[in-house]
């Protein structure tokens, strides 16, 4: 809990918190006892934990402080620790607003964080809203993002400073994601990315972990996981919707032909440079694409790297539709939110109809995409480019 709160600390405190006077004079907290039956649970409270960091607006200084001091007491009780020095501002202001709160029991502490957060939610511009409990696991790190309302479960990739680059840790909560998402209780499922970027692909440093059994046995693994990620995607059962925020680049833009739907924001672009990174086709893209959009364009994109805008995407099928990048999230969403109120049961059979034709061919395609990756995972071509990338020396 330490670790969450510090990390939370740390996310708002750094710059946010320099002005003393400014954090120092915030009103007394306006707390009130609420009953039995307003209580939050304890996944409310983990859900508005993941929500806080998807804010895209700033709440400020005394609501940052609010927060912290709920989220305090909601997991550890009233103040327990020394008041810091007068001259250390920021820990002061903290513990000020921590021990404000007295005596307020740690339920109706939780009960209030959820409800802070849910109007900070609901006035920010925020694509993800504050969720209620759901029934599911969470993945193991802060790297990804699940929450569930209104009938759409939303997973998001949560590594904007590295573009949402995707680490094998990724790859899994992904997938454990998908398999929760397929038996809760929502319709719709979404993937999208937290700030600029949608996915820049394959973390890079994904080759650097190399295990006793070598590069061989690295190649190996990496072939397994990729197999298995891709089989989740042909195999989900409910509609998957793709909300692509940003750039898009690698496996997240192959893996997109296995989703229904694909939206858009104008400043989208679509790269699959795998030449260039000696790689090649995965994700079913080999087969996908070229019907998507012809065997050409397909080998424009796949074999040459040319990088798609989001229209023309759009124009060759693989997008379904495109946005101002103004309006993207406000549109996408009001859109998803109607969807998501149709008969569940209706969209999830005629999802099936749709797809599962094509379901044996994808595993086999992905099997042979998988094993074909591998090889060149272990040829000269790929190392170069990988070394070349993490030295900074190339960028795509
Ligand atoms: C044998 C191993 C197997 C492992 C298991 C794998 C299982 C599945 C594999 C599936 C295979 C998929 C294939 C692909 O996805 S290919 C595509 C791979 N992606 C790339 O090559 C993109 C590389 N990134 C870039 O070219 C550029 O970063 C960018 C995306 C064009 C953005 O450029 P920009 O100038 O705007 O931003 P920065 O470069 O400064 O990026 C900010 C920081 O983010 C780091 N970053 C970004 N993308 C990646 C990435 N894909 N991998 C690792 N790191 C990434 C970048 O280094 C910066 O970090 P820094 O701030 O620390 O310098």
């Amino acid at each position: 809990m330490a670790g969450v709160a510090g990390r939370l600390a740390r996310l708002w405190c750094s710059g946010a918190l320099s002005s003393p006077l400014q954090v120092t004079r915030f009103p007394a907290l306006q707390l009130h006892l609420c009953g039995p039956a307003m209580r939050a649970s304890q996944e409310d409270f983990e859900n508005a934990t993941n929500q806080v960091k998807l804010l895209k607006k700033d709440p400020g200084n005394e609501v940052k402080l609010k927060l912290y001091a709920l989220y305090k007491q909601a997991t550890e009780g009233p103040c327990n620790v020394p008041k810091p020095g007068v001259l250390d501002f920021i820990n002061k202001a903290k513990w000020d607003a921590w021990n404000a709160l007295g005596s307020l029991p740690k339920e109706t502490a939780r009960h209030n964080y959820v409800d802070l957060v849910s109007s900070l939610s609901a006035s920010s511009e925020s694509s993800i809203q504050v969720t209620p409990a759901a029934d599911r696991k969470q993945p193991g790190s802060d790297a990804l993002v699940v929450t569930s309302q209104d009938g759409i479960t939303t997973i998001t990739l949560n590594r904007p400073d590295k573009k949402n680059a995707l680490t094998t840790q990724m790859y899994h909560d992904i997938m454990l994601a998908l398999e929760a998402a397929s038996k809760d209780d929502s319709a719709i499922t979404v993937l999208t990315g937290n700030g600029d970027y949608y996915c820049s692909g394959n973390d890079l440093t994904n080759f650097t972990d190399i295990p006793p059994g070598g590069v061989e046995e690295k190649a190996r693994s990496g072939a397994v996981l990729l197999r298995d990620f891709v089989d989740r995607f042909i195999d989900f059962p409910k509609p998957l919707v793709a909300v692509v925020n940003g750039p898009a680049v690698g496996i997240s833009v192959t893996i997109l032909g296995l989703f229904d739907i694909v939206y858009a924001t104008d400043r989208a672009t679509f790269h699959t440079p795998f030449s260039h990174l000696g790689q090649s086709p995965e994700g079913c893209s080999s087969y996908t694409f070229p019907k998507i959009m012809g065997p050409s364009k397909a080998t424009e994109m796949l074999v040459f790297g040319k990088k798609l805008t989001a229209r023309e995407a759009c124009t060759q099928g693989l997008v379904t539709e495109v946005f101002p990048d103004s309006t993207f999230q406000k549109e996408v969403w009001v859109r998803l939110k109607a969807y998501s109120k149709l008969p569940p049961n209706a969209m999830r059979i005629s999802k099936q109809v749709i797809r599962n034709t094509e379901k044996e061919k994808l595993h086999a395609i992905n099997a042979e995409e998988s094993n074909i990756l591998r090889e060149r995972w272990l040829s000269d071509e790929c190392m170069n480019a990988v070394v070349s990338f993490l030295s900074k020396k190339a960028k795509l």
